[in-house]
């Protein structure tokens, strides 16, 4: 029987790329899962092709939607703050309202659903906060400052929030890809083209040569990881950031 049978995990973002590969894995655990994300007819069509998924609507932004949306979840037991945003610009030609709102998702979004599911997790027998970070919160990087400055944060949050809840059977952790095969690098490829005159080819390159071994990561890859970190026999690994890299960090 899958140890994780009867769980129930939100993951924001949850109805595309590295979050609805989270889903699907855990899924496959027998986790009951919720799409949480600001397109309710997309996470609808994506958890329509998952076992006992559901989708609720959730802007990682705003206060009344995430108390709403976790209202509406119930006892969580998982939670994967996924959902993200970057930007890429010169840090001099970067608009004070980019840094503003990749810091209000991938900041204070992930702080709002960590504190909507807290409360009961420090009583339960067993609870996980996975937060998807990046290499960006392990290095620097040129042209996305405000994306590292907000990853470093995410890591910084995992390892307080597990000195914090040590004591409690919660464990909360990060996983931080290099250049996974979503949307978002799909943006970032035609973003250099567009900058830079490059093919695409050429663009894909200048990505894949940051990672030793050569190649875009795969969502399941990172889906994989968060798994082990949700199973009960990973109980005392907290307040890590696990480089799903090819070795580049
Ligand atoms: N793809 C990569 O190369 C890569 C590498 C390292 C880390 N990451 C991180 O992985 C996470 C998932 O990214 P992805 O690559 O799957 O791309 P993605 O764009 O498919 O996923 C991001 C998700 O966040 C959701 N989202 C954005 N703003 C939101 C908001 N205000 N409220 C609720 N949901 C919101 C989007 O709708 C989307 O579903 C992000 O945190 C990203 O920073 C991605």
């Amino acid at each position: 029987m899958n140890v994780l049978a009867g769980r129930r995990a939100v993951i924001t973002g949850g109805g595309t790329g590295i979050g609805l590969a989270c889903a699907r894995r855990l899924a496959a655990e027998g986790v009951e899962t919720v799409l949480m994300g600001r397109d309710l007819d997309r996470l609808r069509e994506a958890a329509g092709d998952i076992e006992a998924a559901s989708a609720i609507r959730c802007d990682v932004t705003d206060d009344d939607s995430v108390k709403a949306a976790f209202e509406a979840a119930g006892a969580v037991d998982i939670l994967v703050n996924n959902a993200g945003i970057v930007s890429a610009a010169a840090f001099h030609r970067t608009p004070m309202a980019d840094w503003q709102r990749i810091q209000a998702v991938n900041v204070e979004g992930l702080v709002r659903c960590s504190q909507a599911v807290v409360g009961p997790m420090v009583r339960a027998d067993y609870a996980r906060i996975i937060n998807i970070a990046s290499i960006a919160g392990l290095r620097g990087g040129a042209y996305v400052a405000p994306y590292v400055a907000s990853k470093h944060a995410v890591v910084g949050l995992t390892k307080s929030l597990s000195l914090e809840y040590a004591q409690t059977r919660m464990t909360v952790n990060a996983v931080c890809p290099g250049y996974v095969e979503t949307e978002i690098v799909e943006n970032s490829i035609a973003n250099i083209m567009e900058k830079t005159g490059r093919t695409r080819d050429q663009a894909l390159a200048e990505l894949t040569k940051t990672n030793p071994q050569g190649r875009l990561i795969q969502v399941e890859e990172v889906a994989e990881a968060v798994a082990w970190l949700c199973s009960p026999l990973s109980g005392s690994v907290s307040g890590q950031a696990i480089a799903i890299s090819g070795g580049a960090v």
